[in-house]
């Protein structure tokens, strides 16, 4: 079976890549995911200045997937710019995540990134959990209308936003009537992690991470049937963009529902984190095998098909 797609008329080998934030802070770990067997790499959300983050611990790998409060740390966006500048296109994708902490500071960032000229995808978060007095955008449907209408006519450019999990169908009606009001916003990536977990370690009767009183964003095996539930929430609504699925990856199995939800391309996060790049090739290969009993050759001969009872 054959893994090549295409995504926004660009050719990948395969459509999985990394999760924003995992693997993709330093220059150094995202050269490891261009030389790994990913079909293409997102940088970590950048802010206009570099962020130590959160106190430490911050991130605690779990049973049954991560939680983490990480507070957004990273090298500020002239950094991934230049990384940018520097990536070979013709090698595979790169994605810019941008999560700045204003209306004002991501139109900055989205500007230079406009300026830049380069193929590089903006994807914009809305949904992260861990800035301590920083709502998610994607939770203030209002906010998000003004970020979109700002950033889209500032962009011009094809663009995608990255939201949080909904867990209502008036949300996501209401999230999806506001995006398909913006032609340009040409993708969608469902899930940001399931804000505000609160994970007990029961021997120290204590939380596990530092940050918030120990409150942080789920991902993992904790995610994958909300993931799904808003990769096809989406693909139903929003049927002129591309939709990219994100949370509870582990195995070929996983990538294979998120594609039968109406996935393009599959991020993965919690997995990657603790097993490294490599982990694509086993993606790849349990995907081939699960592709190959069931007769498929090709990802879209099944890619939105989900069948329902
Ligand atoms: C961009 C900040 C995010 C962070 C973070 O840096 O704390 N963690 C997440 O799970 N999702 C985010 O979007």
């Amino acid at each position: 079976p054959d893994l090549a797609t295409s995504f926004l008329e660009q050719p990948l080998d395969n459509p999985l890549m990394n999760a924003a934030g995992v693997w993709c802070t330093l220059a150094a770990q995202l050269d490891a995911l261009v030389e790994s067997s990913a079909g293409a790499l997102v940088t970590k959300s950048c802010t206009l200045s570099r962020r130590d983050g959160n106190a430490e611990p911050r991130y605690r790998a779990l049973p049954l997937g991560s939680i983490n409060s990480m507070g957004l740390p990273n090298e500020g966006y002239a950094y991934y710019l230049d990384y940018a500048a520097c990536h070979d296109y013709e090698r595979k994708p790169l994605f810019v995540s941008v999560s700045g902490l204003s209306l004002d500071d991501n139109l900055t960032i989205v500007a230079a990134l406009r300026e830049a000229v380069l193929p590089a995808f903006l994807e914009l978060n809305l949904s992260c959990p861990n800035v301590e007095g920083k709502p998610q955008p994607g939770y203030d449907f209002e906010a998000m209308d003004q970020f979109l209408a700002e950033v889209a006519t500032a962009y011009r450019r094809p663009f995608g936003v990255k939201l949080p999990p909904y867990f209502d169908f008036v949300h996501f009606d209401t999230a999806a009537e506001i995006l398909n009001r913006y032609d340009n916003l040409a993708f969608i990536t469902c899930i940001n992690s399931i804000g505000n977990g609160l994970v007990i370690d029961t021997d120290s009767e204590s939380t596990v991470i530092r940050p918030k009183d120990g409150f942080g964003g789920l991902g993992g095996d904790y995610v994958l049937p909300t993931a799904l539930a808003n990769v096809n929430a989406f693909y139903r609504r929003c049927p002129g963009k591309t939709i990219i699925g994100c949370g509870g990856v582990q195995t070929g199995a996983h990538v294979f529902q998120h594609l039968l939800a109406g996935a393009t391309l599959v991020q993965v996060g919690t997995a990657l984190h603790e097993e490294g790049p490599s982990i694509f090739d086993r993606l790849q290969h349990e995907l081939r095998e699960l592709m190959a009993k069931k007769g498929y050759s090709r990802i879209e001969e099944f890619r939105g098909r989900l069948k329902t009872l």
